[in-house]
This record gives structure tokens, C-alpha cells and sequence, in this order.
């Protein structure tokens, strides 16, 4: 049962670290053009607006499970009508203590009113009346994962090759675009919503964190996110940054090829299963069945090629965003190793790179494990 929640729930325990001694405020930002000159936020005019309790209970009436469309490790989500007759999707927190659901909140609506992005998600407001409640815009085909894993309908290729293009592009905009510098943490299939022209948006920003430049990564003390999907050096010392999302992203490219989940029903790990026949270039063997003969040829390999790379497990050899989209489009990048021109090796290059090459199957099987059961024990 535990196990089964695993597979799609990630495990959010630690909302938020203190900045550790020393490290001053972020006084530039010479990666992006949005400081204005009185600061980072000047130029920033809020569009969400906030919800009585009322107007949410109308909109779903009375949060009745007929309207429940979703339910993660710490929300749960209704479909609703606004009194304008537009359709949302209010996510309320359910899980933890209070403390921890205050938390999980402003941590999330933190991140989610700075971004703006065609690939992630859109807050229309928020409510803290009888809860804690985010409004999002709806997504009318829900996530990835109930069209990809739940569905009786097959996943059409193009539809694939599109959420892998669009994801990227969000990232990179977290990555590297966007105001500040965001690692998402928790990118996985659920967690990626489809437009009714089946564009991607990045959604829960739950486990997100911002990074001031100056940090060259993340450490978290406790174990969040979800199985399958992690990077060896999280699992290893819980390094937290921009290519932990791109190994994520890797599994997320190979739930695309093969319709299989990241973490089977019998633990089975999707990464440990492809990689022999991604390092065979056995890609035939790799494609969902489901799909027969109706895929691009082309942009298959690509996809297998970008994903062989995006869950290497050395971390220096990993693509950065920016890199990956080229490689999904079949485009030569210079150097697989992602050392873009801008932006200087993460901290797990530096310093982990070996450690991490050392890092064998049977470890990562057993560190997965021990996880396990710490997060059973929390
Ligand atoms: N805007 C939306 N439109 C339609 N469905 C949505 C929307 N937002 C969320 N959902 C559905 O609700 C599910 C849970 O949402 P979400 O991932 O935000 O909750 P969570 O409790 O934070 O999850 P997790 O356990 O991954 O942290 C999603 O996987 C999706 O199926």
C-alpha cells in the first residue's frame, strides 16, 4: 500500500531551509532583465486575486467529491465554476499539521506568482478562509500522467513529442530565464498538466526552491520527492540543483518512449530497465507497444538520445535544459557535457563528479530502499 502511494506522491517534509550563515541577500541578478531599478520586484504587477470561502465552496459546491478531480500526497483538487463562468482547478492542502500546511503554501504560492511562463501553470488567485486554497487555471485534460498511464486512449506520438518540447522550454525558464533562478523538484508525470491544445504547463511547486545565484546548489537534510524520479547525488547527499531536474526530466523522456512509469508496481525502475538498451541503442526495444509503427522515426531517436544523456548518472555529463532542447530537435550542441557558455559548472560537477561515477546499481537500489523506510518512519 505504502508503495503504491510512493509511485506517484512525492514526500514533502522540509517546505523551506533557512539561508546558511553568511550567504548575504541577492544583490544582482546578471543572468536575467527583470530587476528594475528599485529593485528585483518593481516591475511586477500582481494579476491573481484572492477568494472568499464562499465564492470557492459556489464554484465547487461545497468541495463535493463529484468535482474532485485530483489527489496528490498533500491536496486535494476540485474542478470549479467561477460566478463568471470560468473553469478552475482549487487545490486545497489536506496533509501535515497546520504548521506544515502554512508551510507547503507560501512556499508554493511563493514560487507560482513569479513565474509566467507558456509552460507552467497559472495561478488566477488564492483563499485562506476555512484552509489553505490555491486557484489555477484549468487543465481540461488533467496531467500527463492520467493520459499517458490511466487513459484507455494511446498517447499519440505527436502529442509526446510536444510535452517533451514544452517541459524543456519550461525548465529552461526556471532554469535560466525566469527572475529568479528555481529548481522545481519534483518534475514527473503528474505533475506536468496539458492545455486543451495538449501544450504542457509545469505544475506543484510544492518542493521548489530558490537558488541565489551565488549558491552553487542546495543541500536538503530530509528526504523529499518522489521515487524513481531522483538523481543519484540527491539520493547520495542531498544536492539539490539544476541537474537534479534534469535527470527527472530524463525519466519523464523515457515515460514518454515507453508508457511505462517511472517506479512499476513491482519496483521495477524505469531507468534501471532502459539504460542497457539505451546503451545498446536498442530503441525499438525501448518504444511503447501501444504505439505500434505510428511514431517519427526521427524524433524517437532524439527523444532516446536526450534522455540517455539526461539520466547519466554523473551529473557533469548531463545536458543542461538549454542544451537538451536542441537535442530534441535533433540539432547538434557542441559538447554534450553541459558546460554552457553562461553558466558555470553546479556544485555537483565540482565536487561529486567522481563519487558519483563510483555510484553502482546495487548502492542506488540500497540507498532507494533506505529512503524508504525513512520516509516510513517520518
Ligand atoms: N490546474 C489543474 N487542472 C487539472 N487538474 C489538476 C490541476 N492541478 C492539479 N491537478 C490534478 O491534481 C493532481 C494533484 O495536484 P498536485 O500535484 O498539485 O498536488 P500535490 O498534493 O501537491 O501532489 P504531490 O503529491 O505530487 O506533491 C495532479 O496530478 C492533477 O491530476
Amino acid at each position: 500500500m505504502f508503495l503504491s502511494v510512493l509511485k506517484s506522491r512525492s514526500i514533502r517534509r522540509l517546505a523551506s531551509l533557512p539561508p546558511p550563515r553568511g550567504v548575504s541577500k541577492v544583490t544582482e541578478c546578471n543572468r536575467r532583465s527583470f530587476s528594475g531599478n528599485n529593485g528585483e520586484f518593481s516591475s511586477f504587477k500582481p494579476s491573481w486575486r484572492i477568494f472568499h470561502l464562499w465564492e470557492l465552496q459556489v464554484a465547487t459546491r461545497y468541495f463535493s467529491s463529484d468535482m474532485l478531480i485530483g489527489k496528490g500526497g498533500y491536496a486535494e483538487v476540485y474542478k470549479g465554476c467561477l460566478q463568471d463562468g470560468q473553469l478552475v482547478a482549487i487545490k486545497k492542502l489536506t496533509r501535515g499539521t497546520p504548521e506544515e500546511r502554512t508551510s507547503d503554501f507560501l512556499s508554493e504560492i511563493g514560487i507560482i506568482v513569479h513565474v509566467n511562463h507558456p509552460n507552467t501553470a497559472k495561478l488566477i488567485g488564492y483563499g485562506v478562509e476555512g484552509g489553505l486554497h490555491l486557484v489555477l487555471e484549468l487543465s481540461p485534460y488533467g496531467s500527463l500522467a492520467s493520459l499517458l498511464h490511466e487513459s484507455n486512449r494511446v498517447l499519440e506520438w505527436g502529442i509526446r513529442y510536444k510535452v517533451a518540447l514544452g517541459t524543456a522550454e519550461g525548465l529552461i525558464y526556471l532554469h535560466e530565464t525566469c527572475p529568479r533562478r528555481i529548481i522545481h523538484r519534483d518534475i514527473k508525470t503528474e505533475n506536468i498538466l496539458l492545455t486543451e491544445n495538449f501544450d504542457p504547463q509545469i505544475t506543484d511547486f510544492g518542493l521548489s526552491k530558490w537558488l541565489p545565484d551565488q549558491w552553487s546548489h542546495h543541500t536538503v537534510t530530509k528526504f523529499e520527492g518522489t521515487f524513481g524520479y531522483l538523481a543519484p547525488e540527491y539520493v547520495m547527499h542531498g544536492i539539490v540543483d539544476e541537474k537534479t531536474d534534469v535527470f527527472s526530466f530524463g525519466v519523464l523522456l523515457l515515460e514518454l518512449i515507453t508508457g511505462k512509469r517511472a517506479l512499476e508496481k513491482d519496483e521495477q525502475s524505469l531507468v534501471m530497465w532502459a539504460k542497457p538498451l539505451l546503451d545498446k541503442n536498442k530503441i525499438r526495444e525501448l518504444v511503447d507497444p501501444f504505439l505500434g509503427n505510428s511514431y517519427d522515426q526521427q524524433q524517437m531517436n532524439h527523444l532516446a538520445s536526450a534522455a540517455a544523456l539526461c539520466i547519466q548518472r554523473s551529473s557533469s555529463l548531463r545536458p543542461r535544459m538549454s542544451q537538451v532542447v536542441p537535442l530534441l530537435k535533433g540539432k547538434e550542441t557542441g559538447s554534450g557535457s553541459g558546460q554552457g557558455p553562461t553558466l558555470r559548472r553546479t556544485y555537483s560537477e565540482e565536487f561529486f563528479n567522481v563519487q558519483v561515477e563510483e555510484y553502482s546499481r546495487g548502492r542506488y537500489l540500497k540507498d532507494l530502499n533506505r529512503h524508504k523506510q525513512i520516509a516510513l518512519e517520518c
